[in-house]
């Protein structure tokens, strides 16, 4: 009698012995996968261990595919462009793939950061780091916009791998970071934030890292921020392998053991190079004196219009200054800056834009000088002289980067020159002098007079410029090169648009102050001399500045409530207006009723009632009038 399944109908055979189920077919294909990985792993360790690092080996490489590296790697660097090597990459990455610590120096733009990116993916991707595994790799760098750029060539040297990767830099939320940071496989991050993170993100494991990478590596050395990395080299593991790289790099023995390096190859590339910059960089020196120097850079980009070109200057109110005065001025082409003072979002966006764009001015702080990576820049002008051949190196290398071309001008002042030129020439850096064609040559300083005239917070903006510049010289430490005596500070004033200069105090306290030198008194003083009457405003208003404080003020002023006693009557909001010792921080409104009422005052009464009306025009006469007195000095000085 059939059974069940023969009415169900024909029954099936039972599989032969030698098929097997879909999933065993599953897995012995994954298995052999696997096995053909770590054979390919097999191989390429057993090509590193063969490889020579002697010049002589290092001579045949010359793309990255002649490299033992893995497939993600070399695919992705493909997708990128990057085919042959520079010189850097071709020293470092032999020698990193070995396993050895590396302190790494090579000029701007050659190349660094994939000289240690690479050595770190393929670190990784040998001891097949997983996201079980936790953080693997640490780069730190000294800046938030050099952290974010490396991490972008990161997210394009390793698209082809599965780790993960952060980046920690500050200026976002804490809690968004730390909830993440636990599955980070590469992570790169500024000292502090890094270091804030090691103490209070419980997550965040670093027990298991194997590469540890410093870019701008003497930078980081400084003392803002060796004791925050003494404090993150104390909890990360001693058995790692250290990365160091640097375009000015130090050989000190006490620094490198600060860096927690082993036994480094030392890779200094352009060590014997006749030239310190690079090759496609001309470089020019302009010799002007401080009161020319806005001047030479309005005519300058008047006269340049389709390059893309970064001025550098010493401080963020000077940077703020030369910003607001070519936006007012308008010299037909984009102008931004950027310091470090500016919100993160706003710094990124600017960089973006410079990036992005064929022909922009961008004013900048030494906070654009370093690792910075902006595509094709024409013309690198530091129209304040750097403070060392270091400085002057890193912002010319935002230039003439990976073969291409680029100028740079170094503006100094006369009494920089000699001594300048002497400390560049010592490192191997050459300058030719230019001058500027004096037909080209245009003066805005009408303008800038007529602009402080009619705008107390342009004024109050060139006021700034003045005394952080002062100040800048005068605490430079190469007294060789920066010098007060004889400083022009009238004519710089009135090159600012300014009547007069500022009063400056030199010294940080008061009792600096007591110390100064006869000569920087003497500076200081000279504002009081000129000015003693004709603009108290200007020697009042810079009160509140970061890293300024006043100097005490000759003549005690009387206060609202003395002022209202000598009336014999009430304290008003307009007395304690016009006993304000800073009358620059008042609001519009405010500033109207004043220029209303100081005229309502000095009118007879029969003229009060049209004055009043019309606030505007008062302020323009009362604008007009400072502005003659302020033009006719200015004329003279050019
Ligand atoms: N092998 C390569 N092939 C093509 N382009 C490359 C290669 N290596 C680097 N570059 C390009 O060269 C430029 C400079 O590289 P990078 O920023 O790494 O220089 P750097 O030496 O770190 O400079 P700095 O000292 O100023 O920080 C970048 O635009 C980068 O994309």
């Amino acid at each position: 009698m059939p059974g069940p399944a023969a009415r169900l109908g024909k029954r099936r055979a039972p599989p032969s012995k030698k098929e097997k189920p879909a999933w065993a077919a599953q897995r012995a294909k994954h298995v052999s996968k696997k096995r053909a990985r770590e054979q390919t792993r097999e191989t390429i360790r057993a090509r590193i261990a063969e490889l020579e690092t002697s010049p002589a080996g290092l001579a045949g490489l010359s793309d990255f595919d002649t490299l033992p590296l893995s497939a993600p790697t070399l695919n992705s660097l493909r997708a990128a462009d990057y085919a042959t090597m520079t010189e850097i990459q071709r020293a470092a990455i032999p020698v990193a793939l070995k396993g050895r610590d590396i302190l790494g120096a090579a000029k701007t733009g050659s190349g660094k950061t994939l000289a240690f990116l690479v050595p770190l993916l393929e670190k990784l991707w040998r001891e097949k780091w997983s996201a079980m595994d936790g953080l693997g790799a640490l780069v730190i760098s000294p800046t938030r916009e050099l952290a974010v750029q490396i991490f972008n060539v990161l997210c394009k040297a390793g698209r082809e791998h599965d780790f993960s990767a952060g980046l920690l830099i500050g200026g976002k939320d804490l809690r968004h970071e730390q909830e993440r940071l636990g599955t980070m496989n590469i992570v790169v991050a500024t000292p502090g934030r890094l270091l804030q993170h090691i103490d209070q993100t419980p997550d965040f494991n670093v027990d298991n890292l194997q590469m540890l990478v410093l870019d701008e590596a003497d930078r980081i050395l400084d003392a803002g921020f060796a004791k925050t990395l003494a404090a993150i080299l104390k909890a990360l593991p001693k058995k790692r392998q250290t990365l160091l790289f640097s375009a000015t790099q130090t050989k000190s023995v006490r620094d490198l053991a600060r860096m927690g390096l082993t036994d480094p190859e030392y890779i200094a590339v352009h060590e014997k190079a006749v030239t310190a910059t690079p090759e496609g960089l001309t470089q020019y020196y302009l010799e002007a004196e401080v009161d020319k120097k806005i001047d030479f850079l309005y005519s300058f980009l008047r006269s340049h219009l389709n390059a893309k070109t970064l001025v550098f200057v010493t401080s963020a109110k000077q940077a703020r200054f030369v910003f607001e005065t070519m936006r007012r001025m308008r010299p037909g082409i984009i102008v931004a800056s950027l310091y470090g003072s500016q919100s993160q979002d706003k710094r990124l966006e600017i960089q973006r834009e410079f990036a992005e764009r064929k022909a922009m001015c961008l004013i900048a702080t030494d906070v654009a000088a370093r690792g910075l990576d902006f595509p094709a820049v024409d013309w690198v002008i530091q129209l304040d002289c750097p403070e060392g051949h270091e400085t002057y190196l890193h912002r010319v290398g935002r230039t003439a980067r990976y073969n291409r071309k680029g100028s740079a001008i170094l503006v100094l002042r006369p009494s920089e020159k000699p001594a300048m030129l002497a400390l560049l020439e010592q490192h191997q850096v050459q300058l030719s002098p230019i001058q500027v064609n004096p037909n080209k040559m245009a003066s805005i300083t009408p303008s800038m007079a007529g602009f402080c005239a009619q705008s107390p917070e342009y004024k109050h903006l060139a006021q700034k410029a003045f005394i952080n510049y002062v100040r800048s010289i005068h605490f430079q430490s190469n007294k060789k090169v920066f010098t007060l005596a004889k400083f022009p500070a009238t004519s710089f004033a009135m090159s600012l648009g300014l009547l007069v200069p500022p009063r400056v105090m030199l010294g940080r306290n008061r009792h600096d102050l007591k110390n100064q030198s006869f000569e920087l008194a003497k500076l200081a003083n000279a504002a009081d001399d000129s000015d003693s009457d004709a603009s108290h405003a200007d020697s009042d208003s810079d009160v509140d500045d970061d890293n300024f404080t006043q100097m005490p003020t000759k003549k005690r002023k009387l206060s609202a409530k003395d002022a209202a006693k000598a009336d014999g009557g009430v304290v008003t909001r307009m007395d304690r207006m016009f006993s304000r010792q800073n009358q620059l921080i008042l609001t519009e409104g405010f500033d109207r009723l004043r220029d209303a009422t100081v005229l309502e005052r000095s009118l007879p009464a029969s003229a009060t009632a049209t004055t009043t009306a019309a606030p505007g025009a008062a302020r323009e006469a009362a604008g007009e009038a400072d502005q003659k007195g302020r033009l006719d000095p200015a004329k003279d000085a050019l």
